[in-house]
């Protein structure tokens, strides 16, 4: 793991969008597409802000989240509302979302589908990941119902998921998924995901999640 801190949440924020931007752009030039995977929550708004005014062939840009909660983009826990308020706009509009929601009762109902969309789009090009300060990333959650067959080598695409702490019903890229990026970010900030952070690094993955992508990841801080 390779930690970058940075003086303060802004140079953090235009920082990480700057390094995201030129490897997207890096992607685009040599293959002629690329992949971008984002966490929702409360921490990523200002990359997307930044990453939504960037010149890029956002086209060829396939976007998709980390996960989801199973709620309608009517709802303000949406992850999918979040990036359309905050990335999806602006020269970032045209960009290829792939969702991962669908307007079924469960997330078992709609996940064989959502699943096929993101195959063509594997292995993700760059992918951004939040961390809870319960060490959760992704919908990766410590106690959750299907952990350990999320974090098995041989782990499907794309699992529901329920813990105590995820509130709904989710849907969330597993482990392999997520390890097979070829680019890894971790973005955190204050001290409270800093002190989790250092603790994760001493536990295994099925109590501390994150820690299953965290040998490759670079880790961007700011108090
Ligand atoms: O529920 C979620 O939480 C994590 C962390 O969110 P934050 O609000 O602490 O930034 C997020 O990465 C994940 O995508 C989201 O669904």
């Amino acid at each position: 793991m390779k930690l970058e801190t940075y003086p303060d949440r802004e140079f953090l924020m235009l920082g990480l969008a700057n390094v995201i931007a030129g490897q997207l752009a890096d992607f685009l030039r040599r293959d002629g597409r690329a992949s971008l995977c984002v966490p929702g929550g409360t921490t990523p708004g200002p990359i997307f802000d930044t990453l939504s005014g960037v010149d890029l062939d956002w086209a060829k840009v396939a976007v998709f989240l980390n996960d989801e909660r199973w709620v309608g983009e009517d709802s303000p826990r949406s992850n999918t509302r979040l990036l359309r308020e905050r990335l999806l706009r602006g020269k970032a509009a045209g960009a290829d979302l792939v969702p991962l929601y669908a307007a079924t009762a469960t997330p078992e109902e709609g996940l064989e589908a959502l699943a096929e969309g993101l195959r063509p789009h594997l292995p993700i090009s760059v992918l951004l990941l939040g961390m809870g300060a319960d060490m959760h990333t992704a919908s990766l959650f410590p106690g959750a119902d299907r952990l350990a067959e999320a974090l098995a080598p041989d782990a499907p695409i794309l699992m529901p998921m329920r813990a105590e702490a995820a509130g709904e019903p989710r849907v969330t890229l597993t482990a392999p998924v997520l390890k097979g990026a070829m680019n890894i970010h971790v973005l955190i900030t204050g001290e409270e995901k800093r002190a989790a952070l250092e603790r994760a690094l001493t536990l295994p993955p099925e109590e501390a999640p994150v820690r299953a992508i965290l040998d490759n990841a670079t880790v961007h801080w700011a108090e």
